[in-house]
């Protein structure tokens, strides 16, 4: 039994001729501290198949197993990370943390909380602007709160939803940097989606392609292998990497041309670009950041 099954689910919005049919038969298993990204196209169901494992729609066939039990709504034992933030903007950081601290540990001490709410919002940076509020934060200082927030409940699971897209390249590389050494310490299981190939190959140990909608199914894995921590700079030198991206770009490329010829539906693909001498080299402008944020 793994961790999180989604069993041949099926899921549509709408009824009648309204009905639109987003995901179809889909059949995932994710193992207990496996980080796993889907990948796909804008509009083709990652959203809905995330918002299944967080509880927060149902399948119509089908069934989703966290620890072999059905999923019934949401619960701290999933934690979310969205693109959009979701943080409250008229609390600061500290509280923003603590709501969810309050609900994942409801009885514990004023003390506990504290020193919870204090190790996360350190553990992502942010500790010199802990009594901020969100407005006076940038992107990634925001996206940085919403993982402090998920990992303070200290979830089973988390659940990214497109989490960094919204960001610039460094900021995101930073980021992705930081979210699997926080993954790597405290082993969580992770479902990562994104329409970004290379995000899937620095943070994953497998990624699965979400075919385009309407009744989108998962298309075949691809392990990756490469040894962590993955610095993007030494990867990207290695044959294996530029197959590997290649392979599951040609993928995309293959099912989206499928799909447009049947559907006369124009899709977006997701964010394929060549890899360009300098892109995404956050390991090196760490150092950077770090005056940015310290
Ligand atoms: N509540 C809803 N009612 C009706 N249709 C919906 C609803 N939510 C999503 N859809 C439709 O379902 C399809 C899949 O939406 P979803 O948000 O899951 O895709 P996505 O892959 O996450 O898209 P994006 O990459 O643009 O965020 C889209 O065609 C969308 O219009």
């Amino acid at each position: 039994m793994a961790f999180l099954e989604l069993n041949n689910v099926s899921k549509s919005y709408g009824t009648g001729k309204d009905k639109v049919e987003v995901l179809k038969d889909i059949n995932l298993h994710i193992e207990e501290g496996e980080f796993v990204a889907i990948v796909g196209f804008t509009g083709s169901g990652k959203t809905t198949l995330i918002n299944l494992v967080n509880g927060l729609l149902f399948p119509d066939e089908g069934e989703v197993l966290l620890n072999g039990k059905p999923i019934l709504g949401p619960g701290p034992d999933r934690g979310v990370v969205f693109q959009n933030y979701s943080l409250l903007p008229w609390l600061s950081v500290r509280d923003n943390v603590k709501l969810a601290i309050d609900e994942a540990y409801p009885s514990a001490s004023r003390a506990e909380k504290k020193e919870r709410i204090e190790k996360y919002v350190e553990m992502v940076h942010l500790s010199h602007a802990i009594d901020k509020k969100p407005a006076e934060l940038s992107g990634g200082m925001r996206q940085r709160v919403s993982v402090a927030r998920a990992l303070a409940m200290n979830p089973d699971m988390l659940l990214m939803d497109e989490p960094l897209s919204a960001l610039d390249a460094l900021t995101r590389g930073t980021l992705q940097e930081e979210i699997v050494n926080i993954w790597s310490q405290d082993q969580k299981t992770c479902l990562l989606i994104t329409n970004d190939v290379d995000e899937g190959i620095v943070m994953a140990d497998r990624i699965i392609p979400l075919k385009p909608g309407p009744k989108a199914t998962l298309g075949p894995e691809f392990k990756v292998d490469f040894e962590r921590p993955r610095v993007i700079t030494e990867i990207n030198k290695d044959p294996a990497y530029k197959h590997l991206r290649n392979e599951v770009i040609e993928y995309l490329i293959k099912v989206g041309a499928n799909r447009k010829s049947t559907t006369h539906v124009d899709l977006e693909l997701p964010d394929l670009q060549p890899i360009m001498p300098g892109r995404l080299q956050w390991g090196k402008k760490k150092e950077k950041e770090k005056v940015k944020y310290f």
